[in-house]
């Protein structure tokens, strides 16, 4: 059966312009040295020089595509050695512009030093270099790059979606830019953040970079920084808020959908009223998902069961594991409401019972119901006082954590350094003899704590994970403090690239759990013991490539997948585990110089 549908799958990846398939080019000259999409610079072999009047625009020699990575990774590591010294974020600004540069000349060649190197480069295009990139955004503005709706188009966003130039588009990544990581209002800066997540995209997940869409949705800024800036690119006004808002964002969806129903909207970095408010608004309508509440929440959950495995339990245990999560905002409910599902299907139990292990607590310290103007999304996880035997109230972290000795910590506050020594070293204390530390909030100087403070206050046998990469810490003796990096790197590209292939039109609770019970299950023991929870960052595109199938599955097996290019529901539906996987792969673009002419 399979046998036959390779014929599908085969035009499934034509359809998506993966290789050796001749793309279109309806350029010549200069005006295709200057199109990242079809440049090859020095790569143009002779016949396309000759048919394409490209001839005497470039230097004689040929190069070919290795020698053209060769010779952009030695420019690379020349620039590594040429800022040694120098102060880190002039060197991560250097760095991101070098690549930069190379994604606005070339992009076939910017995605596969990308995909070689993914490992060094994510820290670079993605968090924690992004974030600087977004601070210093109209400074280093060139070019752009996606698509601005702003205030000022309202009434015009559906003629305007047509100015984008590909014919069709998959994946689109949108920010308000109102809650930039753990930086808070950047305005129109944050439309980094939609270019890094669809970097991640490409790299991961393979879809074809010509088929992204990075959108900033400009609704002004309550950055009074920004708005004195004379050299800020935003609208200067205050944000947009309440009906005038949401309306800009209905204008936009319905704009998006009519041009391409079919691609995936990821709602990112929206601050939390918006986040909750458009999620619940336009998830039963459009196929989008939020990533800061969905996709954290499932590699949270992941990294969570990864933490029983580690402290050598059954995973059943999950269900006593007591839980400090510090920040209630998107990202810290979105985990909790996952986490008490969770609980509550394992042991059977209502979710108001799976609700005991966990203490959540915001800026004003842990929330109880005896708070006034308690935010209504954290209201389901509010203590009663009178279950807290010596807690208050808005007690402290370090009161809380002394008092529950939780086996996790977990923040997603923001606000860097707030796992002080104090908190830490109380969580010597825990119940667990292998406690875990999660300081899950980016960039990195945003991160609850550093590694090596978790392991000298907390000790030595702890489970690490953080948002933004932290180098292993030594411990000594040849012993390893090994570092995970919690981000939800791990699963959007695969939420995203699964639910494409599904052709569902949502991306149901059902879709999400998948995903994170593929994470969840990918350590070995021997890892996991080791307090090793997510994969290396060089298998991401292995990894993505399990959750897209996983993702699919789920929207089979749920009636929802409609299939896409070819590739129906009666064919997705008769494909096996392996044979779903085969087809994921098969789907993902992966970067080479496809001809652009046909041979003769
Ligand atoms: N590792 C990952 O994959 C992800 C990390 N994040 C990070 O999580 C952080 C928070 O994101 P959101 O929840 O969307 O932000 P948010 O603004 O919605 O929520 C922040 C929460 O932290 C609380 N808070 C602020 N100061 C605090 C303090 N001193 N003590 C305790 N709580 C405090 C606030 O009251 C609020 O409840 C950001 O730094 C973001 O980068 C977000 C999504 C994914
Ligand atoms: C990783 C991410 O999505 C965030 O920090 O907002
Ligand atoms: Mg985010």
């Amino acid at each position: 059966m399979w046998k036959l549908m390779r014929f599908a799958a085969a035009r499934s990846r034509l359809f998506s312009t993966a290789n050796p398939a001749p793309c279109m080019v309806h350029k010549r000259g200069a005006d295709i040295l200057h199109d990242p999409w079809f440049n090859k610079d020095t790569g143009f072999p002779l016949t396309e020089r000759d048919r394409l009047g490209l001839r005497g625009l470039l230097p004689p020699r040929i190069i070919s595509f290795q020698e053209q990575y060769d010779r952009f990774m030695s420019s690379y590591r020349s620039l590594e050695k040429n800022t040694h010294g120098q102060s880190d974020n002039f060197v991560s600004l250097s760095k991101w512009r070098i690549l930069n540069r190379l994604h606005d000349r070339n992009e076939t060649l910017y995605y596969r030093a990308l995909i070689d190197n993914i490992q060094e480069f994510s820290p670079i295009i993605y968090t924690p270099t992004v974030g600087l990139v977004c601070q210093n955004y109209c400074g280093l503005f060139r070019r752009p790059r996606g698509m601005y709706f702003s205030a000022k188009d309202k009434g015009e966003m559906m003629s305007m979606i047509y100015n984008w130039p590909a014919h069709q588009v998959d994946m689109i990544v949108l920010t308000d830019g109102s809650r930039i990581l753990g930086l808070g209002d950047l305005g129109v800066q944050g439309i980094g953040i939609p270019i890094g997540k669809l970097d991640m995209y490409v790299a991961a997940a393979g879809i074809n970079p010509q088929r992204i869409l990075p959108i900033m949705l400009d609704v002004g800024t309550n950055n009074q920084k920004l708005l004195d800036d004379r050299l800020y690119l935003g609208v200067r006004q205050p944000r947009l808020e309440g009906e005038e808002y949401l309306a800009i964002v209905d204008e936009f969806m319905e704009a998006v959908h009519a041009r391409w129903p079919k691609a995936i909207v990821q709602f990112e970095d929206f601050q939390m009223k918006w986040a909750f408010e458009t999620l619940k608004r336009y998830r039963q309508r459009f196929c989008m998902f939020n990533d800061d509440i969905q996709g954290t929440a499932g590699v949270a959950l992941a990294g969570l069961l990864g933490t029983v495995r580690a402290q050598d339990r059954p995973l059943s245990d999950f269900v006593k594991q007591k839980i400090v999560i510090v920040g209630a905002g998107s990202a810290g409910l979105g985990v909790l409401n996952m986490a008490v599902q969770a609980v509550s299907k394992m042991s059977g139990c209502s979710e108001t019972e799976a609700k005991s292990q966990f203490f959540l607590l915001d800026k004003d310290g842990l929330i109880t119901t005896e708070r006034s103007n308690i935010d209504p999304a954290a209201v389901p996880f509010a203590k009663n006082p009178r279950d807290l035997e010596g807690l208050a109230e808005g007690a402290s972290i370090v009161d809380v954590v002394k008092k529950v000795k939780p086996h996790v910590l977990l923040g997603l506050s923001g606000v860097g350094g707030i796992f002080s020594e104090q908190v830490l070293k109380a969580m010597r204390e825990s119940v667990s003899t292998k406690p875990a530390i999660f300081a899950m909030s980016n960039p990195t100087m945003n991160a609850e704590c550093t590694a090596i403070d978790a392991f000298n206050h907390a000790g030595e046998n702890i489970v690490f994970a953080s948002g933004s990469p932290f180098e292993n810490v030594d411990l000594g003796n040849g012993r390893v403090g090994h570092v995970n990096q919690a981000n939800n790197m791990y699963l959007f590209p695969g939420i995203g690239l699964g639910s494409l292939l599904s052709g569902a039109r949502l991306i149901t609770d059902g879709m999400l759990q998948a995903a994170s019970e593929c994470l969840a299950s990918y350590m070995t023991e021997e890892d996991t013991k080791k307090g090793i929870l997510y994969p290396s960052i060089d298998c991401i595109r292995n990894v993505t490539a399990d959750v897209g199938a996983a993702v699919l599955r789920a929207a089979v097996a749920e009636g929802l997948a409609e299939g896409q290019g070819g590739v129906g529901f009666k064919e997705l539906e008769h494909m096996s585990k392996e044979d779903t996987l085969e087809y994921v792969r098969g789907s993902m673009w992966y970067p080479e110089y496809c001809p652009l002419v046909q041979e003769k």
